[in-house]
């Protein structure tokens, strides 16, 4: 007899062990680790993972397996391994952990197929699949299962390459509109009110995969269009019906691109890290190179070499919808050897991609983060552009950081693990100073041009001046001067968070929610000031409170704003904007960019999503509207991300023959950030930030863990947070910080109150056993949902 241990998908505390299930014999010596099943599980049947198969069982009454799902393996022996290590390092279930290795569309049940590779193979396969294929040479996999003695067989001529399974993934490509359906905000505590277990799934669904059309929601979770509509009703989500693009890179024929002879600091870069991948080194290569300085021409070709050799490479890129640009660099190098995987494809279509790398059809897969889970067993090197973005961090269960796992994956193969960026984040920038990681320095840009030049204007000062509009004399000179010599203009408005806030003109004083120390967003319908987190409303005042003066405005203007101003100062300026609004559509990015690239506008305007990674020779102006915006977030990092935005915004002018220049407009002059940004030098901001982190106790010299709590009782949040931060200052060592409890930023939200404390440590051997024990001490609680807590390591966020 043989059984498999099953870990079942019910996630709570207390299934989250492996069970052990009795092998049925037509299965034996097929199933193997790694593989979905369908145990019988209390009442219930439920899907599982096999994590190990034995010979003896402690158990006296075992079940059997009731269907297997999979015939070879979806996770591979190193992933196994790897989730447990994400369930042990970021306390998740272990459940979680292996679902967010696969693509979602794996969960549903496909039709499948078994076909032979083709007739010369027929030769070689066993007689008894030979006679079953002599005729039909494609069955149904239910048919073949049906059939065959043994299921071991099938599997071998798979592994043989006679016998290919094929899925039916349906293809919704000619179809000329959808219906779509998008997740409006819905927090974890909305959650906990909604009964319906379908309509608790559509919100997961979504969570994970983004916009969905109404179909395949329907299909996937097989619902009717019912709970759809409650959703829609209570506004948890948005219904509209869009135009369907297929993936935007099929048909349109990428040139091929050859390898540039690299510049010297390419090559020393080069050099280094091709050499931990020869000598097969796990070393952490951070490649800190200006923007412009040609980083990913140094991806490129450590890519190559890799090839060369046979194996694989992941390269992770931030929103990579976001960046076609970039997508199509390493289509047009590598080819058809390219899986790309990010959110802006189908449910089908990431499932395409993610079989190409099963099959082992692909040898690089380009994608944001979860594609760090690419399941590649020869991984020759893992690149992380843009090491410093946020979104590398997923802030829901498991709260994993792609470039702890991407760490771990280069240990377990025993291959180099490069960061790049123009702005590394502290954490990493300290480790290559130390020594920890080898630091690699492009500090030239490629056409040996000079970094742009950047004038920073003070908006006050404007104001002072008589200039009540969005664009300061400077700026407005500029923009003149390019629309005349028919060069491009990038102006980039920086919101990140708010949509518009109140501040004074005079003074630079901004106008904060009391309780929950982030900016209070002004309502014109009511001319009411509101805090998005926590409710407060308050009149718009008359007058500055800090200094009286009469130029109290809203600010943070939209783009649409600003896009009506430039058409007022500017009329015969050609205008792109690009913000959530003009680019929700699957495929209007690229269409943007493209149509920017060709030259059909002088200006694009947009937020964020423009700040990054784009490349257009006939860029010569960069304007920063608001520069200072992102700096009243209640963040620590706030710094850091102000100024690395405004170095990345800045790289984007004169990259080619072209010199660029940059207009910063700030209320903030002087703050160390937006005075730093202006000589782009990361050295010198590093320097400084560091100062301020260490005499506050921030990382890198300290590490964090965050721990929420909530509930709808305010009484039971206070006690229990009081009880966990009580139980912390009495078992960890003393040289920790234990902050708190403290109501959340967001102190409450639909009747769940939330509280939280924060732990800062340098070292703590005890402080998994502690988390640990404070999991099981509440988890009663926890499982059946009225009490949640949650422990964030190495939080991004702590609203
Ligand atoms: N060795 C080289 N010779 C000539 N051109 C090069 C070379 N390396 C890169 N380039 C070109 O220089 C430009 C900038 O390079 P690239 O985009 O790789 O820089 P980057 O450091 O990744 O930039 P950023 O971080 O600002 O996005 C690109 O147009 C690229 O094709
Ligand atoms: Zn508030
Ligand atoms: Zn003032």
């Amino acid at each position: 007899m043989t059984y498999a241990s099953v870990l079942v998908d019910v996630s709570v505390r207390q299934t989250d062990r492996p069970f052990d299930y009795l092998i049925p014999d037509r299965w034996h010596d097929a199933i193997q680790p790694g593989m979905r099943v369908i145990v019988p599980f209390g009442p219930r049947k439920v899907q599982g993972f096999v994590l190990a198969i034995k010979e003896t069982t402690s158990l006296d009454k075992v079940k059997e397996i009731e269907e297997v799902l999979d015939v070879m393996p979806v996770l591979t022996e190193e992933l196994l391994l790897l989730g447990s290590h994400i369930a042990q390092k970021t306390l998740c279930f272990l459940i979680s952990a292996y679902q967010a290795m696969l693509p979602t569309a794996i969960k549903a049940v496909y039709k499948k197929h078994v076909q032979i590779t083709s007739d010369e193979v027929y030769e070689a396969l066993p007689t008894e699949l030979a006679q079953l294929f002599s005729v039909v040479k494609r069955r149904e996999w239910t048919e073949v299962e049906s059939l065959v003695s043994k299921i071991s067989i099938v599997q071998r001529a798979i592994k043989e390459g006679l016998l290919e399974i094929e899925y039916e993934v349906k293809n919704k490509a000619n179809k000329k509109t959808e219906r779509v359906v998008s997740l409006l905000k819905v927090l974890d505590e909305d959650l906990k009110n909604i009964s319906s277990p379908q309509q608790k799934d559509i919100i997961e669904y979504l969570r994970m995969n983004g916009q969905t059309s109404v179909k395949e929601l329907k299909e996937f979770l097989q619902i009717t269009d019912s709970p759809i509509k409650t959703l829609q009703k209570n506004e948890f989500i948005s219904i509209e019906t869009i135009e369907v693009y297929r993936d935007p890179y099929v048909g349109s024929d990428i040139e091929k691109s050859k390898p540039l002879p690299l510049v010297d600091e390419q090559r020393v870069a080069y050099e280094h890290i091709v050499s931990s991948f020869k000598e097969r080194e796990h070393k952490i290569h951070l490649l800190h190179g200006v923007t412009g300085s040609g980083k990913t021409e140094v991806y490129l070709q450590t890519i190559q070499e890799v090839l060369l050799k046979g194996m694989e490479a992941i390269v992770l890129v931030p929103e990579i919808s976001l960046t076609p640009q970039i997508v199509g660099r390493f289509k047009s190098r590598f080819g058809n050897d390219v899986a790309v995987l990010h959110s802006g494809l189908s449910i089908g279509e990431k499932y395409d991609e993610w079989r190409k790398i099963q099959r082992k059809e692909v040898k690089v897969v380009v994608g944001a983060r979860s594609a760090i889970f690419a399941p590649f067993e020869n991984l020759g090197i893992i690149i992380i552009d843009e090491e410093h973005e946020t979104t590398y961090k997923q802030d829901e269960h498991p709260r994993y950081h792609a470039r702890d796992i991407a760490v771990w994956r280069g240990e377990y193969h025993n291959c180099p693990v490069v960061l790049g960026s123009a702005t590394p984040t502290l954490e990493t920038f300290a480790r290559a100073q130390k020594g920890v990681y080898e630091l690699e320095t492009m500090s030239m840009r490629v056409n040996q041009g000079p970094l742009p030049e950047v004038e920073v204007v003070d908006m006050r000062e404007q104001l002072r001046n008589g200039n009540r509009t969005m664009f300061s004399t400077l700026l407005h000179e500029k923009i003149i001067d390019r629309l005349e010599k028919k060069e491009q203009i990038i102006l980039f408005l920086n919101r990140r968070g708010y949509s518009s806030f109140v501040m004074c003109r005079d003074c630079g004083y901004t106008i904060q929610c009391p309780h929950c120390e982030v900016s209070l967003t002004y309502h014109k319908h009511n001319h009411s000031l509101k805090c998005h987190y926590c409710g407060y409303e308050t009149y718009m005042p008359k007058q500055c409170p800090s200094c009286q003066s009469d130029h109290i405005r809203f600010f943070g203007t939209g783009t649409q704003k600003v896009e009506e101003a430039i058409t007022q100062s500017f009329p015969e300026a050609r205008v792109i904007r690009m913000d959530n609004d003009t680019t929700s559509r699957k495929g209007a990015h690229e269409k943007m960019l493209k149509q920017f690239g060709n030259g059909e506008a002088d200006i694009l305007l947009g937020t964020q999503m423009i700040a990054k990674g784009l490349d257009f020779p006939n860029v010569t102006l960069v304007g920063v509207l608001a520069a200072d915006s992102s700096l009243h977030l209640p963040d620590f990092r706030a710094s850091e991300r102000t100024f690395s935005l405004l170095t990345q915004v800045s790289g984007r002018a004169g990259r080619h023959e072209k010199p660029g220049e940059v207009v910063i407009q700030t209320y903030s002059p002087e703050h160390y950030s937006i005075e730093l940004a202006k000589t782009q030098d990361f050295i010198a901001f590093y320097e400084e930030e560091m100062k301020i982190r260490r005499s506050f106790h921030y990382p890198p010299f300290y590490y964090l863990v965050l721990i929420s709590i909530s509930h709808t009782d305010l009484i039971k949040v206070v006690k229990v947070s009081e009880q966990i931060t009580g139980y912390l200052r009495e078992n960890l060592s003393n040289r920790s910080i234990v902050l708190g409890p403290v109501a959340s930023p967001i102190a409450k939200i639909k009747d769940q109150f939330r509280y939280q404390c924060v732990i800062k440590y340098k070292s703590e051997p005890a402080l998994y056993d502690v988390l640990n024990r404070i999991q099981q001490f509440y988890q009663e609680e926890t499982d059946k949902g009225k009490l949640q807590i949650t422990i964030d390591f190495q939080p991004t966020m702590f609203m």
